[in-house]
């Protein structure tokens, strides 16, 4: 397990990273979300040892974290690093060597990768020639080459169509399948509420909220409720539940209980015709929107 204790790093007098701990456990995904300049990638480069903290720790496992480890991470920066003119295989077994693979594992972990990321029939050409996209697939194969020990990936998914995004997620879940911490950052929250199993919520510098998706879930406020019916549902404003979304004969409310839950839906059927009424999931969208406020 990574953990990050009481980490704290200013740029200038500008304090970008305050007091920020959590844990990357192995076997789970877990997502790093936050608006722009919350401090996602500076976390990141912390952690990769590329920046030092001012204070705090970085620790795998209850101990701080060694060179021989950070060295055997999968990280995809920011700042993509491949060489455009390069073959791509000859890159991705390159970069395996350097992590002291065989030749030979270097080659089939490769293209491997090149295949299941769907760039089998482009590996002999140089980045340069491929989609932004493709390029962006050939990055991820880069973090992954050498069997890392943990992957940090930086908006893994940015530039990606809906394919590749399901593919990507899949190696993905094969790497954390296997035992290995994984952290990723990314704006897709529909991406990232599909893929993660935990969340680390950033603002402004500070974690202001970590956890499961459900232990999230359970600390936002009131559940809420879907209510669909023939007619307008304007009333529901007036029978004390907090309205959240309305739209003719759809509404969507927070109740503080079941039974004041029911009561709205005894009335919908005291007025006419109810199609549909059950408690509704929040998005990560919106819990990540409450959450920031
Ligand atoms: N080397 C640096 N020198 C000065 N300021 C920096 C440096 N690196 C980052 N910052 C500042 O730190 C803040 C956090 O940046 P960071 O890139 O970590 O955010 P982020 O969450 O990754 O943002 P985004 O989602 O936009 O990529 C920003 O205000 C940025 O301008």
């Amino acid at each position: 397990m990574i953990s990050l204790r009481d980490v704290n790093r200013s740029f200038g007098d500008h304090r970008v990273l305050k007091d920020i701990s959590f844990d990357i456990r192995p076997g789970r995904m877990t997502g790093f979300v936050g608006g722009n300049g919350a401090g996602k990638t500076t976390t990141m480069r912390i952690i990769l040892g590329v920046l030092t903290p001012d204070s705090g720790s970085v620790e795998v496992d209850g101990a701080p974290i060694t060179p021989g480890y950070r060295a055997n991470i999968g990280y995809m920066p920011e700042e993509r690093g491949l060489y455009p003119k390069m073959q791509i295989l000859d890159q991705l077994v390159y970069l395996a060597r350097l992590h002291g693979k065989t030749q030979k594992e270097a080659t089939a972990n490769a293209q491997g990768l090149l295949e299941r990321l769907g760039l089998g029939e482009r590996m002999k050409d140089p980045l340069e020639d491929l989609s932004l996209g493709n390029q962006q697939r050939a990055q991820i194969a880069a973090a992954l080459v050498h069997d890392p020990v943990a992957l940090i990936l930086d908006e893994p998914f940015s530039g990606l169509d809906p394919v590749a995004v399901d593919t990507t997620v899949e190696v993905l879940r094969d790497v954390a399948d296997s035992g290995a911490p994984v952290l990723f950052s990314s704006h897709q929250l529909d991406v990232v509420e599909r893929l993660c199993d935990e969340l680390v919520i950033l603002a402004d510098g500070q974690v202001h909220a970590q956890g499961t998706r459900q232990e999230l879930l359970a600390s936002a406020t009131e559940p809420e409720w879907e209510l669909h019916v023939d007619a307008d549902t304007g009333w529901v404003r007036d029978t004390g539940v907090r309205v959240q979304a309305f739209d003719g004969g759809r509404v969507r409310f927070a109740a503080s209980s079941p039974e004041q839950a029911n009561q709205v839906l005894a009335e919908a059927q005291r007025r006419g015709t109810v199609h549909h009424f059950g408690q509704t999931s929040r998005t990560l969208h919106e819990i990540f929107k409450e959450t920031i406020q």
